[in-house]
């Protein structure tokens, strides 16, 4: 298409078609307001608190969605030629298409971002993902949730001053995934982008674990978390929180986003659009209703009637049966559901309204008896509801605050009575509601009970200016001073709503006014009705009457409110869901940008103590083995020593005990047997003695012992190792003076006596005789028993037959005394050796060097055994510690790959769905449009 195309649109165009314009020629330029205006709503339809529709490129254009009606009332004198409107048909439906192509890629991208979240929330319950708290500057203004009203801003500094003025509280030591988060280890772009903020910030005490830079929790508008508690700042409560309660609270997070994208969903499924009617008590409302309608469907009195909130559709919700469905308190309304409402026809309308005992709002299904063209309510674009409320007043007022603030109020339309202004309820209503939606549709009713209208007008708009300077600053658009009753509209069903300004019954056709309308004819010197406060505005023909004056005024702000509405319908029900979507996939490419940069720090912080620990751990592992032998040895070796010591010990003590000198005098012949018992006694202490001495080197090879396990425990457990209290003096406790009860011989008189022994020794002694040697011989003989005879032949054989006779009795005599003093004299020589003897014999019998040994030996053994047991225990534990710590490693550094691999997808997936969201222009002409128009 070219320039010279027959629809190119009349007239100077700027960016604002003129064939787009719907209504009368002098509305066009109000029109383009109208548009400037919407670009600049941030509030209007949006429906999340805080929730900006960033509409700074919004410009009107063929994309807008509006209604153009074959026969769209135009000002006098404006072209209303068939090609002009078949135009407009076109452009409608081209613009209808494009809407919902936009639709549809919304709606698509809507279960794209659910579905991703879903799977973010599964990811986040297998690890956890790290959250940017909210850092919140101390402006108390900054504090999204709460109320932003000047009043109220208290609270928020209260809070502040708390933190201030309270000490820090005590913070848990961070969670394990403390290193990784880029609070501690920055990347690259987070460090840059910490260097670059302020040196405020980089003053801040060291972010806590989990946290990323404030400026990125900064960023965050949709998954923000959100956590109020006395006297604790949010990142405080935030680094307190251990990461599973993070986690659980970005689950809920994720929950409440994926129920609004939802909502959100639904909302642009709906293809209806509603507009709240409210206002003061008895301001015209229903009047202006029925006069939209051009039907008289709702009661009008003079007095307060309606109570409830009455919404009416076109009757083709309801499969064509004009019917009234009443919907009791605590009911959901479905229209499929029976049980969920009251039946009535039409006509009862007038008692349903005032029920507000029973019912909370009421639906009414009418057909609206103007053309398609015409109709509000059946314009053939969207289905548009008008609910009528109850008038402003303290028992309503909250609950249409309530309402109008509700997702699917696409517009608000107040009414004002001209005569009454603004009361109090209805300027606090509009100073709430104004919060929400920036624009409101003014409706000042009643305009022909006033005689000075310049006056009213200026009243009103300076109170309009004072309330809601958005929808001021539009006024000539959007403030509308008209008088409903002068609409004629068709009569009531029959009984139905009575009073008011019944028309003719010839539906649209009539203008007659009805019987109330309480103007007279105009005068010459009247004030001209008309659009107020234009400059340079065309007074109203002179000529006409007040009544095509005041349905021209009425006419007008149809077109205006059928733009406004058909306009905000794009807005108000995509472009939040476009808001929102992107809100939230910028959210998720932030979360999910962050959570890679973890993961990835986390990956490498594992790989490198990964690389760390397995040389430790085969350290540990060599240590273990190592240490086994050595104290193994360390145990056998002073063991054997210990049983060879004692063995050789008490062996050569046991051997030696004769010669030793134990102490025992001899008290001569006479105490011989006392002396024996004597040296028995000596001789079992000097043995005991010897094994106590053992005992006593044993337990200093054991201390040795348990001190070599020790340090071999502080080479290789360091700290770790757990030092024992050796208290050696337990070692060795019984079986000391045992020896005495196991040994157990008699001295015999034998035992005085070692001839054998004497006989050896005599010849070493000088001066010894013969006699001697005989007197020892026959001694021995004689005392031994063995007969004296033998010993006398024996004595002959010595001394010879020739001397014998001379020697025999004397020599025999002598060498017996001889022989028996020698003995007796040798008695404490002989004794020692004699017991020492059965001593060692009886020790032998008893296999006492060898028990004691292996007794001494085993307490060693037992006693190292201990300390031996825990270091291996001790090494065996710090090699399952570190096995366990490999194993922990290996698992993160797994779960961590994984993460980065989940987290890297979602930063390209968010991405693309975002650049999808992006791309659905809900600003400019539709690409078709535009090249149908050679645009
Ligand atoms: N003169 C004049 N009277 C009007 C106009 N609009 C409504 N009325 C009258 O004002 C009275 C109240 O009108 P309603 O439409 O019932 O007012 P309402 O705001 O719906 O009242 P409630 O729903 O009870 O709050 C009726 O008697 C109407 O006929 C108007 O533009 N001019």
């Amino acid at each position: 298409m070219t320039s010279n195309n027959p629809f190119a649109p009349p007239g100077p165009s700027g960016r604002q078609p003129q064939y787009m314009t719907v209504g009368s020629g002098s509305t066009s330029e109000s029109a383009a307001r109208l548009q400037a205006m919407l670009d600049e709503d941030s509030g209007y339809g949006g429906s999340m608190d805080g929730e900006a529709i960033d509409s700074s490129a919004w410009h009107a254009g063929l994309s807008q969605d509006r209604f153009t009606p074959e026969h769209t009332p135009v000002a006098p004198g404006e072209s209303n030629a068939a090609s002009e409107n078949e135009r407009r048909a076109l452009a409608s439906h081209v613009h209808q298409l494009f809407y919902n192509q936009n639709r549809t890629a919304l709606g698509r991208a809507i279960n794209q971002t659910a579905e991703t979240l879903r799977k973010l929330q599964e990811m986040n319950a297998k690890w956890p993902a790290h959250y940017p708290t909210v850092q919140r500057p101390p402006e108390p203004e900054r504090q999204p949730k709460i109320d932003v009203r000047p009043g109220l801003a208290h609270t928020q500094s209260t809070m502040d001053n708390h933190r201030e003025k309270g000490k820090a509280p005590v913070r848990p030591q961070p969670p394990k995934r403390a290193g990784t988060s880029l609070g501690e280890h920055q990347s690259a772009d987070a460090e840059a982008e910490a260097e670059a903020s302020s040196s405020a910030v980089a003053k801040q005490p060291e972010p806590a674990p989990r946290l990323v830079t404030p400026q990125l929790a900064q960023d965050f508008s949709v998954l923000k978390i959100e956590l109020k508690m006395d006297g604790l700042a949010q990142s405080e409560i935030v680094h307190s929180l251990e990461k599973h309660s993070v986690a659980s609270l970005l689950d809920n997070q994720i929950n409440n986003s994926i129920r609004h994208l939802l909502a959100l969903r639904e909302r642009i499924e709906d293809t209806s659009s509603k507009v709240l009617v409210t206002g003061d008590l008895n301001a015209g409302k229903s009047t202006f209703c029925n006069a939209l309608l051009r039907r008289k469907v709702l009661p009008e009195d003079q007095q307060p009637c309606t109570s409830i909130f009455c919404e009416v559709l076109d009757v083709r919700e309801n499969g064509g049966i004009e019917e009234v469905h009443a919907i009791p308190h605590g009911y959901k309304y479905s229209r499929n559901d029976e049980s969920t409402y009251r039946v009535f026809a039409l006509k009862q309308l007038e008692d349903i309204v005032i029920d507000s005992d029973h019912y909370s709002q009421c639906k009414i299904y009418i057909k609206d008896i103007r053309s398609v063209d015409q109709s509000l309510l059946n314009n053939g674009v969207v289905d548009i509801a008008l609910i009528d409320a109850p008038g402003l007043n303290n028992d309503s007022l909250k609950t249409t605050a309530v309402f109008a603030r509700q997702e699917e109020i696409d517009v608000v339309v107040f009414v004002v009575s001209a005569a009454n202004h603004f009361t109090l309820s209805a300027k606090e209503f509009i100073f709430n509601a104004a919060r929400e939606k920036a624009y409101m549709f003014m409706v000042v009713n009643g305009y022909d009970n006033i005689r000075d209208k310049n006056r009213c007008q200026q009243m009103i708009l300076k109170q309009i200016a004072h309330l809601s300077p958005a929808t001021f600053k539009e006024s000539s658009e959007l403030v509308h001073f008209v008088s409903s009753n002068a609409i004629p509209v068709a009569p009531a069903p029959d009984n139905g709503p009575g009073g008011g300004s019944g028309g003719s019954g010839s539906a649209g056709a009539s203008f007659d006014g009805g019987d109330d309308k309480p103007d007279k004819p105009p005068s010459d010197d009247e004030e001209p009705t008309g659009k107020h406060g234009e400059p340079g505005s065309p007074p109203k023909k002179k000529g006409k009457g007040k009544e095509k004056e005041a349905q021209d005024d009425f006419n007008e702000l149809e077109a205006s409110l059928r733009r406004f509405v058909l306009e905000k319908r794009a807005r108000s029900k995509l472009a939040p869901a476009k808001t929102y979507l992107m809100n939230v996939l910028g959210d998720l490419g932030t979360l999910a940008g962050v959570n890679r940069d973890v993961a990835q720090n986390e990956l490498d912080r594992v790989t490198d103590e990964l690389r760390q620990l397995e040389p430790v751990f085969e350290k540990s592992k060599k240590a273990r083995t190592e240490a086994d032998d050595q104290v193994a040895n360390n145990i056998e070796d002073t063991s054997n020593e210990v049983y060879q010591l004692t063995r050789n010990t008490v062996n050569s003590s046991i051997v030696q005990v004769a010669e030793a000198d134990l102490g025992v005098d001899y008290p001569g012949v006479f105490g011989a047997y006392n002396y024996a018992d004597n040296l028995k006694v000596a001789m079992l202490n000097q043995i005991t003695e010897t094994v106590r001495w053992c005992e006593e080197r044993a337990r200093e090879k054991t201390v040795n012992g348990v001190s070599s396990i020790k340090s071999l425990g502080l080479l290789h457990l360091g700290d770790q190792y757990v030092d024992l209290t050796f208290r050696s003096e337990k070692m060795f406790r019984s079986r000391r003076d045992a020896l005495a009860r196991q040994v157990d011989f008699e001295t015999e008189v034998s035992d005085f006596f070692d001839f054998a022994n004497i006989w050896e020794r005599q010849e070493k002694v000088a001066g010894t005789s013969m006699a001697v040697t005989v007197a020892g011989v026959v001694g021995s003989r004689m005392i031994g028993g063995v007969g004296w005879l033998d010993g006398a032949l024996t004595a002959t054989k010595v001394v010879g037959t020739n001397n014998i006779r001379r020697l025999i009795i004397p020599g025999l005599l002598t060498a017996a005394m001889l022989g028996v003093a020698y003995a007796v004299s040798q008695i404490p020589h002989s004794l020692p050796r004699r017991l020492s003897a059965k001593l060692s014999a009886q020790l032998a019998q008893l296999d006492y060097t060898h028990s004691n040994a292996t007794r001494i030996s085993a307490e060693v053994r037992r006693a190292l055994k201990f300390p031996a047991d825990k270091l291996r225990e001790g090494l065996q534990r710090s090699v399952e510690h570190l096995q366990e710590q490999k194993r922990e490693t290996v698992k993160v550094q797994q779960e961590s790959e994984v993460a980065r691999k989940y987290f890297g997808n979602l930063v390209r997936d968010s991405n693309d769905i975002r650049t999808r969201v992006q791309r659905v222009d809900l600003e400019g002409p539709a690409p078709g449009v535009a090249a149908a128009y050679g645009m």
